[in-house]
């Protein structure tokens, strides 16, 4: 039996949880890990449920079902099939760590998504994309085309109903056009501790700065350039005897594994967007066991 997930937001009022619970229990679901938020602030509540169906209840069904609660507590809710893997676009340039990375966990089964399409303004990593047979395709970037280029992006994207873009240190800004069709479905991985070291060289603003901590930041990209609601972020240690090539070297790791985790996050569907800022709930046993799922 599989596991499938419920992700729930809704204005905050008494009885949520036991609303949720008691339905799924009324369709014969048995609830395997529940996460939930109040944002007092907001007034928001944010919910993520697993759960099996254990009389074999189809998920559609359950989905139908749940309609009038999810109308009467006026909630933003969806059922997550846990088995089907989110289409992904991965985007890169030059610097090629982050895919690399990504590709070896996907091929291991730690990362269950479906690249459906590697996108690069360089050919760098084009025989690196072939050997996991996986497409690959060459969009050229520069000052007088991003029109058409981002056009021939947006044709890939929906030719491939891809559902996530992973900047995976993708060097060139998305338009606010593209960054407005697509909310929460674009993640990218800045190379700093954000909010600190915005734009294209973090790592020499820090060395210039002569700071002791540099990191990364994987956030949702929005139309203003590093400002995106952040995922996950992680920093490491440095010292006045590295230079600034060393902090790209230093770097390298932390920028791949903070990427690897919010794309993790986000596919297992425990990252909400609230407003500028994210909920991101701990991983459950669910979505550990889902990745070994051949
Ligand atoms: N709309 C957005 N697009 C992108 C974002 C974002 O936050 N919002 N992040 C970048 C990645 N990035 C830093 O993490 C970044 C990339 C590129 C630049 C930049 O100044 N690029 C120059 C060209 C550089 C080149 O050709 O090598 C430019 O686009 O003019 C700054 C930050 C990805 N896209």
């Amino acid at each position: 039996m599989t596991t499938d997930i419920l992700t729930v937001s809704c204005p905050s009022k008494r009885g949520i949880v036991a609303t949720i619970s008691s339905y799924l229990a009324s369709q014969g679901c048995s609830i395997s890990d529940s996460s939930q938020f109040d944002d007092v602030e907001t007034g928001t509540f944010f919910m993520r449920v697993s759960f099996i169906s254990e009389e074999g209840k189809p998920l559609s069904e359950i989905a139908e079902g749940f309609t009038r609660i999810g109308a009467e507590w006026n909630m933003n809710f969806e059922f997550h099939d846990s088995t089907t893997r989110m289409k992904v676009i991965l985007m890169v340039s030059r610097f090629g760590h982050c895919l690399n990375d990504i590709l070896y966990r996907w091929k291991i089964g730690m990362l269950p998504i479906d690249i459906v399409g590697v996108v690069s303004n360089h050919f760098n990593y084009q025989h690196l994309v072939l050997s996991h047979n996986l497409p690959f395709h060459h969009i050229k970037v520069t000052k007088d085309n991003k029109a058409e280029a981002e056009a021939e992006l947006m044709a890939i994207i929906e030719r491939t109903q891809a559902e996530l873009i992973v900047l995976a240190r993708y060097m060139q800004v998305l338009s606010d056009e593209l960054c407005r069709r697509m909310p929460g479905r674009v993640i990218n991985i800045h190379h700093s501790f954000l909010p600190g070291f915005k734009g294209a060289k973090p790592y020499h603003q820090a060395h210039k700065r002569g700071v002791k901590l540099i990191g990364a930041t994987a956030h949702y990209v929005t139309a203003e350039l590093d400002e995106g609601p952040i995922i996950d972020q992680e920093t490491i240690a440095v010292t006045h005897a590295q230079s600034a090539d060393d902090y790209v070297s230093i770097g390298r790791d932390v920028e791949s594994r903070t990427l690897a985790r919010a794309i993790h996050a986000h596919i297992h569907h425990r990252v909400f967007v609230n407003g500028d800022r994210t909920i991101v709930f701990p991983a459950s046993p669910d979505s550990y066991a889902a990745d070994r799922v051949g």
